[in-house]
């Protein structure tokens, strides 16, 4: 549905911000884990973004108090609180684009895969209900670990007859926003101009940014594009030790998902090149998922794009990478099949 706003204060809003349309689409986006510590300041940021003229937020606990807090906020959105699965319907239903910040965070000493056998229960329930409310959004899935929740959430979207490889999307957005800011800092370019694809996965030496294509160019010395790829690489780690207990990353975790929904709706909304890199169902290496630049468009993914010329570092890493994926494949296997009992 179109509604004409160019000529409504939100209209003007949207014409200085750079959304210059005659009409803007209505779009409503979800929030699923809205009261956390991501979807707090990821419903603040939705709330600002021009393009949702409706936001749903949904936990199981605390969303009407976060939704009558953000919806104060003076832009074009309504807020509506939903708490509880008898509401998980109404969130739902006309979704375009569904965030999932659902499930528990790490602490000192985890790695993401410990996050799995809760977090997958989690993820799975809640994709359930997408497949049955609003099959046809974009999911955008931010709970860990990342690499497993992204090929349980397709097979539960296979077994419920929904599954669409170009609507489903793990966000590694975080991997690239750290990747930018480090970076920027080492090669003293301003953080607004630089540009750098990260590819892999979500989770330690998965994480694979390709400093190499960077721009600005900077010619860094091998060196430091080691201790770069490191730094990106732990980037979470550095967050949870710095918490200590009280969580991981939420603030530019929310920052970072709200870029990649913004793109999503960009996407949706038909702005051409739309790129932003994402794990999603590839064929770019042999692995079933994998993320790399993807160009966005009005059914979500119109293009997977490949990875482009890798330095011999790189190429290096990504066959690592590849082969510890190949390995925890087998488990993810195990564990959408015979742990993770599918619907
Ligand atoms: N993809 C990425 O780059 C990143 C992913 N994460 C992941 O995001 C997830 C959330 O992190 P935080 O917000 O810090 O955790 P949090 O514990 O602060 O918030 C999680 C929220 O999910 C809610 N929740 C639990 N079960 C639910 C269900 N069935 N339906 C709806 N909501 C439910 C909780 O009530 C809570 O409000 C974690 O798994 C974390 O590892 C965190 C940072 C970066
Ligand atoms: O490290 C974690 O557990 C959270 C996360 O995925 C990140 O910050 O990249």
């Amino acid at each position: 549905m179109f509604r004409s706003v160019a000529r409504s204060a939100a209209g003007k809003h949207l014409l200085r911000r750079g959304y210059a349309t005659e009409s803007v689409p209505d779009r409503k986006v979800a929030v699923l884990g809205a009261a956390g510590g991501i979807g707090q300041p990821l419903a603040l940021l939705m709330k600002l973004n021009p393009l949702v003229s409706r936001l749903a937020l949904y936990d199981i606990a605390n969303t009407p108090g976060v939704a009558a807090d953000v919806n104060h906020v003076n832009t074009r959105s309504e807020v509506a609180g939903y708490v509880g699965e008898d509401q998980l319907k109404q969130a739902l239903e006309g979704c375009d684009v569904v965030i999932i910040p659902a499930g528990v965070p790490r602490k000192p000493g985890m790695t993401r895969d410990d996050l799995f056998n809760i977090n997958a229960g989690i993820v799975k329930g809640l994709c359930a209900a997408i497949a049955k409310y609003c099959p046809n959004a974009l999911v955008n899935m931010i709970s860990n670990p990342v690499n497993s929740t992204v090929p349980i959430a397709a097979e539960v979207f296979k077994k419920a007859g929904t599954y669409d490889e170009k609507k489903l999307f793990g966000v590694t957005t975080l991997d690239v926003v750290r990747a930018k800011t480090f970076y920027a800092g080492k090669a003293k370019a301003n953080v607004a101009d630089v540009n750098v694809p990260v590819v892999g996965g979500h989770a330690g030496i998965t994480i694979l940014p390709l400093f190499s294509q960077a721009t600005p160019k900077a010619n860094l010395p091998e060196e430091d594009i080691k201790a770069l790829t490191k730094r990106t690489q732990d980037g979470g780690t550095e967050v949870v030790e710095a918490k200590a207990g009280k969580g991981s990353a939420t603030l530019s975790m929310a920052y970072a998902g709200a870029i990649f929904a913004d793109a999503c709706l960009k996407g949706l909304n038909g702005v051409p090149d739309v790129v932003e890199c994402s794990f999603v169902q590839s064929t770019v290496t042999e692995l079933p998922f994998f993320a790399s630049k993807v160009r966005l468009g009005k059914n979500g993914v119109e293009e997977v794009m490949g990875l482009g010329p890798l330095s011999d570092y790189e190429q290096a890493v990504t066959s690592v990478a590849i082969g510890v994926f190949t390995l925890a494949a087998s488990s993810i296997g195990f564990a959408v099949v015979n742990r993770i009992a599918i619907p």
